[in-house]
């Protein structure tokens, strides 16, 4: 039986980072957000029922319009709850999938709404915590990508908070240092779920 880990985070909290350090350990890792853009990829199956909701401009050339969509959601929470409810169950239906095909001793679920959304929640068996100071998750996100600081915190302020991820944490790695404080951090805790739960 595998231990199923949620790993969560906050825009820009350094998941992606993290769990590029796991796979280098061998460890298998599900990625919700690379679910969620295969599905409005080039004639992804959650197409239809988005152009249906928000209109032509919405899918270009087969796929998603991510500009045109990502004004609209993070500027109107009606529309971001429609976007979630035709996305949310098809996330949630392959992760199920690609779960049942998979054995090891621990394997990760990369989810970044793990806080906010329970019904994700029901496919872990605990949480590892990408947790970063707020200012740094603004400035890494504005070094990697063209939004702006307005952007990020609109973004955030329709995330979970700090203390809101903490609260279902079951294991934090702080990431407010360099790359190779958050490797030596990521090693430590492999070796922990290693000795808890069996070896690869
Ligand atoms: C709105 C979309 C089109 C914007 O795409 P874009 O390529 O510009 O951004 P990206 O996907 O990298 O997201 C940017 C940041 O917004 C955050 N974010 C994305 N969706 C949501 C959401 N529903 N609620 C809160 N934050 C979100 C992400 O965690 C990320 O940190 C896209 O994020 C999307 O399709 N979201 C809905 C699906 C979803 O909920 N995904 C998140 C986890 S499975
Ligand atoms: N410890 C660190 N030291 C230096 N740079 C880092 C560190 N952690 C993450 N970064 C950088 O910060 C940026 C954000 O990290 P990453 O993409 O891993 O975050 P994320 O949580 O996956 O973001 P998102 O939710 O937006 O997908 C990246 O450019 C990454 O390389």
């Amino acid at each position: 039986m595998t231990v199923w880990v949620g790993l969560t985070g906050g825009i820009g909290s350094g998941k992606s980072a993290a769990t590029d350090l796991f796979m280098q350990q061998g460890v298998t890792v599900i990625d919700a957000d690379a679910i969620s853009r295969s599905l409005t990829s080039y004639q992804g199956s959650a197409l239809p029922a988005i152009q249906a909701a928000f209109g032509d401009e919405a899918v270009v050339d087969g796929r998603l319009n991510r500009d045109y969509v990502r004004e609209l959601v993070f500027k109107r929470p009606e529309a971001k709850a429609e976007l979630e409810a035709i996305l949310h169950p098809l996330i949630l239906q392959t992760i199920k999938q690609q779960q049942n095909t998979i054995s090891a001793p621990y394997a990760i679920v990369d989810i970044p709404l793990l806080t906010e959304l329970p019904q994700f929640r029901a496919l872990v068996d605990r949480v590892l915590l990408i947790d970063s100071p707020e200012a740094l998750q603004v400035e890494r996100v504005m070094a990697r990508s063209g939004l702006s600081r307005e952007q990020i915190a609109s973004i955030m302020a329709q995330q979970a908070t700090r203390a809101q991820r903490l609260a279902i944490a079951d294991e934090v790695i702080l990431n407010h240092g360099d790359m190779q404080q958050l490797q030596q951090q990521v090693l430590e805790c492999h070796k922990h779920y290693l000795q808890s739960f069996g070896t690869v």
